[in-house]
């Protein structure tokens, strides 16, 4: 049997609706959420991903204003803009895309996010209180691999996740979220990354899947157990086509694994969609926060 499509795209339009109901709600009430997203140098698929969140929440009725820096930019000039957004009360969020050039440090970039507008959720605050199971901004692209699961219907509770990939915005989170106590979560979770000795030993017992390695294909058939849910997160551009757009590869070989599974998010339009939706959320979340309309 084909595996069970697990659309991103699908269940990202479902949630941007629910969410304009809530911009509408914070509009009647005279308040505008707001995102500023910076993005320093070139990168075409920085450009692209940062040109797709600021289409999205003008698409919702957010405010965004989108920050373009020259690679060259230097560290502190880069901090003073952060400083200048986090002091705007008409900006509830603030975006940083990474990666950021190597002269600049993302670990003092980040901190110097006002917690309070760490939309991304990667303020080393926000990853505290992820841990602790407190309220805060969770990372978009955990976040959004979570609200799938649940809304497509696939149960966490007690399930075996193996997670590969050990990243701070993807692995890791994604590991410390299904293992949560509640809703969501209640997961058995292992973490596999390149120093696992015998990974397939690991997949091979996976009810759910998680694959965030940034290697094209790496996950073959014989990896996966019968009926398993395969979750992608790889973006892997492996070529161009003749029209000039790049061709995307997931980290799962897609044709053979989709015999084999039970349910698979396809890349594009599975995980993808939806890390740019929950960037949406954390931001009329934040608006919300600030107005004193939700914890
Ligand atoms: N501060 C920060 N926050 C991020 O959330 C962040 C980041 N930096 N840096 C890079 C990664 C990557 N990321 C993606 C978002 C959307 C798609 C997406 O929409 N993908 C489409 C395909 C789009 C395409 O054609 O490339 C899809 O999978 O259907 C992919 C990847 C966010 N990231
Ligand atoms: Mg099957």
């Amino acid at each position: 049997m084909t595996a069970r499509l697990i659309r991103g795209t699908e269940i990202a339009a479902e949630i941007r609706e629910e969410l304009a109901a809530r911009v509408r709600a914070l509009k009647a009430q005279g308040i505008v959420p707001g995102l500023a997203t910076i993005l320093v140098g070139e990168d075409p698929a920085s450009q692209s991903y940062v040109r797709a969140k600021n289409k999205t929440a003008h698409d919702l009725g957010i405010h965004s204003e989108q920050h373009n820096l020259p690679a060259a930019t230097t560290e502190a000039g880069l901090l003073a803009l952060i400083a200048a957004c986090s002091a705007n009360p008409a900006l509830n969020g603030i975006l940083v895309q990474l990666p950021l050039p190597r002269h600049i440090s993302e670990s003092r970039v980040l901190a110097h996010i006002d917690p309070a507008k760490d939309v991304d959720g990667f303020h080393p605050v926000n990853v505290g209180r992820m841990l602790l199971g407190e309220p805060c901004f969770l990372p978009c692209t955990p976040h959004g691999i979570v609200a799938m699961l649940q809304r497509s219907g696939v149960a966490t509770a007690g399930a075996e996740v193996v997670v590969v990939g050990r990243s701070n915005i993807v692995g890791k989170p994604v590991a410390a979220l299904l293992m949560q106590k509640g809703p969501g979560g209640n997961a058995t979770v292992t973490l596999c990354h390149t120093a696992t000795r015998d990974m397939a030993a690991h997949t091979r017992r996976a009810d759910i899947l998680i694959v965030a390695a940034g290697r094209p294909k790496m996950i073959t058939a014989d990896m996966v157990r019968e009926n398993a849910v395969v979750i992608d997160v790889g973006v892997n551009r492996i070529g161009v086509r003749e029209n000039g757009r790049a061709i995307l590869a997931g980290d799962v070989d897609f044709e053979a694994v989709v015999e084999k599974a039970g349910a698979i998010t396809p890349v594009p339009g599975g995980v993808g969609p939806m890390t740019i939706t929950m960037l949406m959320v954390n931001t009329v979340l934040a608006a919300e926060r600030a107005h004193g309309l939700a914890e």
